[in-house]
């Protein structure tokens, strides 16, 4: 039984009216206990897979399996999710308790189990005492927290939140980003967590979908993605990336503006047009001569931790560096960077093609590529 991902998606496609489809052939696994992040850009598709996985609405072809059974036609109210919605969708003339006990009065629940799991709830979400308060009479923070109780009271097995911090400030939104991957720690549900913020996905998420246009681009841990991004969308999308194109000159050499770099990559065909990425915190600012490119920079802005240097080359490609060092704009540096800060990218290879290679590289066996 542990075995059976908690829900899965099996070549899901969904069109709303005669529109293109939103979703398309989506094939996706979530296991139980695990925070997951559906992370895209807006209208991506992130909100309808919660739909479809709530039952606000079908899929237009394919399945769905909660438990390895088929869920396409159980109603929303029988399935074991709870959501927590953007705007939290609290109950303003109720006070706290009574948001929370909502669904349990719904199911006709006994007044003192009613009692006894609301206050176990509120306690879990440190709002014991505030049982008689007005939602008005909350903060953003506390809102979101009654949001999570109201969740977490009906027991359900998963809990899908929709961008539920998008409404706080940023340093709210930092502790609640704390708070909501601790809460979920100690429950061990699964939560499915939608954002378009990357640094919020790479925080809390122990994976990461990444969608874009209706399709899963990548999946995997916060580092996989970050290191090991599968195409251009990825490597921009997530975190900042200088990306260039080049071409494989063979096993560990690569090329691009004009020179030959030692680099970590194998089994891509030799001669093969790819593209190169290197984070701007690979980069290291040195003098002309130890560079390994010879820029020029163009400007600088602090940035607290680091100064966010733009630099161009004398090809006109921009070069983006996050160091701890100054630089003064109009000077020519030189760019420092190791072979394992490239990270090479074959055009157009699916996320099955670009798993396969890796673990061929690590059994190994290079020839099939
Ligand atoms: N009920 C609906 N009827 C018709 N089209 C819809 C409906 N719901 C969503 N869409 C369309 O589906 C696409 C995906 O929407 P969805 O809400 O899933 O995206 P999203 O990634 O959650 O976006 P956002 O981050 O902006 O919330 C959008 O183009 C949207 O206009």
């Amino acid at each position: 039984m542990t075995n059976i991902p908690i829900i899965r998606f099996e070549n899901v496609t969904k069109q709303y009216d005669d529109d293109d489809a939103v979703l398309v052939n989506v094939s996706l696994e979530f296991e139980r206990g695990k925070f997951y992040t559906l992370l895209g850009p807006s209208g991506c598709g992130k909100t309808t897979i919660l739909r479809l996985i709530a039952g606000f609405t079908e899929p237009s072809a394919g399945n769905i399996y909660f438990n390895g059974k088929n869920v396409n036609q159980v109603p929303a109210n029988k399935r074991q999710v709870n959501t927590v919605f953007q705007d939290y969708a609290l109950f303003p003339h109720l006070n706290v308790f009574e948001n929370v006990a909502f669904g349990l009065r719904i199911k006709k629940m006994k007044k003192s189990e009613i009692e006894k799991k609301v206050h176990e709830a509120l306690q879990f979400v440190n709002l014991k005492g505030y049982e008689n308060r007005e939602i008005k009479e909350m903060s953003g923070g506390q809102r979101q927290r009654v949001a999570i109780a109201r969740a977490i009271v009906n027991e359900p097995e998963i809990i899908l939140l929709d961008e539920p911090l998008s409404a706080l400030d940023l340093k709210l939104r930092t502790e609640m980003q704390y708070e909501l991957r601790e809460l979920q720690r100690r429950l061990g549900i699964t939560f499915i967590f939608v954002t378009h913020d990357q640094e919020e996905a790479l925080a809390m998420s122990d994976e990461i979908f990444v969608l874009n246009q209706g399709k899963i681009q990548q999946s995997g841990t916060p580092n996989d993605i970050y290191d090991e991004p599968i195409n251009r969308f990825v490597a921009d999308f997530i975190g900042e990336s200088n990306i260039i194109n080049g071409k494989m000159i063979r096993d560990y050499e690569v090329e691009f503006v004009g020179k030959r770099f030692e680099c970590v990559d194998k089994g891509l065909h030799d001669n093969e047009p790819v593209e190169v990425v290197i984070r701007p915190e690979d980069l290291e600012i040195t003098s002309i001569e130890r560079g390994k490119l010879q820029v020029r920079v163009d400007t600088q802005l602090f940035r607290g931790v680091h100064y966010e240097i733009s630099c161009y080359d004398k090809d006109g490609n921009e070069w983006l560096v996050h160091s701890t060092k100054k630089a003064t704009v109009g000077e020519e540096i030189g760019l420092y960077f190791e072979p394992e800060a490239i990270h090479v990218m074959r055009f157009g290879e699916s996320e099955e093609e670009f798993d396969r290679r890796l673990e061929s590289y690590e059994e190994g066996d290079y020839d099939e590529f």
